[in-house]
């Protein structure tokens, strides 16, 4: 049993008493954290430390919870190219991209800070006797699930609007991203947030498991896999008064039609298919080209700027488009599905890769035109499918077969074209002429279908946080003017 304290309850770290997981860094297996995982004893301390701490820090003004969480966003400033390497080691994604990911989280206090006053702010109006008051209330006691793949800027945005509306917090982060969340929580102390506000507990799927079921929470924040999100679903059914966010994955469809600019076109496509290695719930993993010769010319091309793709080192003084993907294990993931489509008759454009041993992969292309019984699976991971089609409303009905609806975009220069995809494609998130992952913190970001639960997160994530509260107001109990017929107060 290692003794490193990688759980914080209550404001003290302390070490996990059940058993040993560790990190390593995916792109060449080296250990760079380990410790044991909470046990159910654990979880329950850190659920009863945030109901404790609960009162007084939904007491405070939000002016005073706000400095808090300002300080954290200064803390993050001043650690954030540490912080930058820790996503990168664990994660194998490349500085440039970390980088821009700790920028995201320092972002996201002031876009919360405006959600909070404009989606669950305080309205009133005066009544013929009174007043009537909109406000909003903390649930209590939320449990937040991260993925692995923002293991940073993803919690971030449930813990955020959590905390600002007053809500104690227990975070589970990925099991393969620990580092990140030690290292943030020692922030969030740096920042002054009281003991309890905040829970920590590390681990795998016990650890999960322990916090999804404990009776003790009133909410249950959660971003990763579409699997995991129903599991919890089916957990949750029949407890209504919990509040379930799920924000799940996607198999996200990109169309071109009558685009001009063939290199602009492969742009989009590379930056939707291929950034943190396929990694990204809202990367392009279906591509609809038109049959003939425009069609033509962009693959030819996209597959040449693939294969030029560099992949490489988180810390390569000349920086990778790619870096690992989080594990050998995904990375092999990868290659199987691969084989899969292969044998269900897809044809590989360009053979995804793996090093062996390593995370790293390169980017693969397989035509799917021809496919039969395609697989709705999320592929997460750098491996784009290429649809040729002839009709554009059969590209779109093949686009939408799909149980997933998170990211959908159309590359053309057509506006009627745009506005007719808009109408029928089933998806949060609906892009033209722009790539489908980089989205805005700014906008709501959630996905229909199995990619979520109709919570939408980022600038909404604000109204799954507090509950709304109406209430008419009088200073002084009052007789009214008139009573109503049969009544005699005398
Ligand atoms: N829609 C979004 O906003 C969004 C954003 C990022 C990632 N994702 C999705 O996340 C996935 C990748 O992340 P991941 O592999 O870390 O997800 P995951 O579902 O494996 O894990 C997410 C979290 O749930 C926990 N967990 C796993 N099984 C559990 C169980 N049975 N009970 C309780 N907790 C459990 C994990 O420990 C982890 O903390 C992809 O599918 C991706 O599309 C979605
Ligand atoms: O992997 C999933 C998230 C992808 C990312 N989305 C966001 O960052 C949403 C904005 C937010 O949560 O603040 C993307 O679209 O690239």
């Amino acid at each position: 049993m290692t003794t490193h304290p990688a759980q914080l309850i209550n404001g003290e770290w302390a070490a996990g008493l059940g058993s040993e997981f560790k990190s390593v860094n995916p792109a060449n297996n080296e250990v760079i954290w380990s410790a044991n995982s909470a046990t159910a004893e654990q979880v329950d301390a850190a659920v009863k430390a945030a109901r404790q701490a609960f009162y007084a820090w939904g007491d405070l003004d939000l002016a005073e919870r706000l400095t808090i969480v300002q300080r954290f966003a200064q803390e993050l400033k001043e650690n954030s190219e540490e912080l930058a390497v820790a996503i990168a080691k664990e994660t194998g994604k490349p500085l440039w991209e970390t980088r821009t990911e700790v920028g995201a989280m320092v972002g996201k206090i002031a876009i919360s800070e405006k959600a909070y006053h404009e989606r669950t702010g305080t309205v009133e109006n005066p009544m013929p006797v009174g007043r009537a008051v909109i406000r909003h209330k903390a649930h209590g006691v939320v449990a937040v699930f991260g993925p692995y793949n923002f293991p940073g800027h993803l919690p971030n945005g449930h813990i955020v609007p959590a905390l600002l509306a007053g809500n104690t917090v227990i975070f589970k982060p990925s099991e393969l991203t620990p580092y990140v969340a030690e290292l943030t929580l020692k922030l969030w102390q740096k920042a002054g947030l009281p003991a309890g506000v905040i829970n920590l507990v590390q681990g795998e799927v016990e650890t999960g498991k322990a916090l999804a079921s404990h009776k003790g929470i009133d909410g249950l924040f959660f971003t990763g896999s579409s699997r995991t999100g129903h599991l919890l679903h089916e957990q949750y059914a029949g407890q209504p008064g919990k509040i379930l966010a799920l924000e799940m994955g996607g198999n996200n469809p990109l169309i071109v039609k009558d685009a001009s600019d063939t290199k602009a076109v492969v742009h989009d496509i590379i930056q939707s298919a291929f950034i943190s290695s396929g990694q990204r719930c809202t990367c392009a993993r279906k591509l609809f080209l038109p049959v003939g010769a425009q069609g033509d010319e962009i693959l030819e091309h996209l597959i040449r700027a693939t294969k030029a793709i560099k992949v490489g080192n988180f810390d390569d003084s000349e920086q990778p488009f790619m870096g690992s993907m989080i594990s050998e294990r995904a990375a092999a993931g990868m290659v199987a599905a691969q084989q899969q489509l292969q044998e269900l008759g897809g044809e590989s454009l360009l053979e995804l890769t793996h090093t062996a041993n390593t995370g790293f992969v390169t980017p693969g292309i397989i035509e799917c035109t021809n496919v039969t019984n395609f697989p709705d699976e999320e592929h997460f991971g750098p491996l784009l499918k290429v649809f040729r089609y002839s009709d554009f409303d059969a590209a779109i009905e093949k686009a939408n077969d799909t149980s997933f609806g998170l990211s959908a975009g159309l590359l053309g220069d057509n506006e009627a074209d745009y506005e007719h995809f808009l109408r029928r494609i089933r998806a949060g998130i609906v892009n033209w002429n722009r790539p489908i992952t980089g989205a805005s913190s700014a906008a709501p970001f959630g996905g229909i279908g199995a990619s979520g639960n109709h919570r939408a997160s980022a600038y909404y994530a604000a109204d799954y946080c507090a509950y709304p509260v109406a209430s008419v107001e009088l200073e002084k109990v009052t007789l009214p003017g008139t009573l109503s017929p049969g009544l005699n107060i005398d």
